[in-house]
């Protein structure tokens, strides 16, 4: 049985059709990057997979269970975490102090006023691992906002991870990046643990064959094929549409 599971699903803004009887299925540790011409549907579609935006007509199931039309906090305590094309960081706060946010979030003591965020044992181990981990621990006391732009979202990467997800939606990771950051944000998807699986949106080509096990193709707001990452390279028909000049890539 797949872990995610996106059936038959359409969304509509007034008479602009974005997303057309779309299917996908991802399985537990999947590497699974969809990819289309500007305008496409893909940020519409995680916002659906999500339901930030409600969706006209289809399912989406998690584990076999229909998740539809569960609110955002349900689905990550489910196990669907997601990234924004635009940073939701603290700026204000540093690094530390976002990760400890990340993780309080998610534990059930989260509304306890009496108990000081900074004397928990436990987050501050966790928040320790996470830094080690990814070898962050130097920029621990720096305050995001004086992050770089690469730094900013490879942070918004560990802090959706922070919630131990089955599944983590990444939309568009390495947008705006330096081909440095590009390449150390593709090192990092790549180091991330099997045991989530990762739907991403990704326009970068070298990026997406680096970490794909498993390619969807939009075009118009309908999967036009989802295939190996080789069955895509090859097929014509994705040559002529995505790579044959008439979709606008990004810069
Ligand atoms: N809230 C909205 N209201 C009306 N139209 C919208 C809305 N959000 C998106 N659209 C339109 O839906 C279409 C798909 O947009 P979407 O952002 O999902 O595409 P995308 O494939 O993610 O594009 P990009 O690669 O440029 O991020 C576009 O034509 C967009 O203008």
């Amino acid at each position: 049985m797949s872990l995610l599971k996106v059936e038959n699903i359409s969304k509509s803004f007034k008479t602009l059709q974005v997303l057309r009887n779309v299917s996908l299925e991802v399985g537990p540790g999947e590497r699974h990057v969809i990819i289309g011409p500007n305008g496409a549907g893909k940020t519409t579609l995680f916002h659906c997979i999500t339901n930030i935006l409600p969706i006209d007509a289809g399912a989406v199931y998690l584990d076999g269970k229909e998740i539809s039309k569960l609110p955002a906090h349900r689905l990550v305590h489910l196990g669907i975490s997601r990234t924004f094309q635009k940073n939701n960081l603290f700026g204000d706060l540093t690094v530390e102090e976002n990760i400890h946010l990340a993780l309080a979030a998610k534990k059930p003591y989260r509304y306890d006023i009496f108990s000081p965020l900074t004397v928990r044992s436990d987050i501050r181990k966790e928040t320790n691992d996470i830094l080690e981990q990814w070898e962050i621990a130097d920029r621990r006391h720096v305050k995001v906002k004086h992050l770089s732009y690469g730094e900013q979202r490879l942070l918004e990467v560990l802090l959706a991870m922070a919630s131990n997800p089955k599944v983590l939606l990444l939309d568009e990771p390495t947008s705006g990046m330096s081909p440095a950051e590009t390449a150390q944000t593709a090192a990092m998807i790549q180091k991330l643990p099997r045991s989530i699986a990762l739907v991403v949106v990704e326009h970068d080509m070298d990026v997406v064959f680096s970490i794909a096990d498993r390619i969807t193709v939009l075009h118009h707001g309908e999967v036009i094929l989802s295939g190996s990452p080789d069955e895509i390279r090859n097929n014509e028909m994705v040559k002529k549409i995505y790579f044959g000049g008439g979709a606008k890539q990004h810069a």
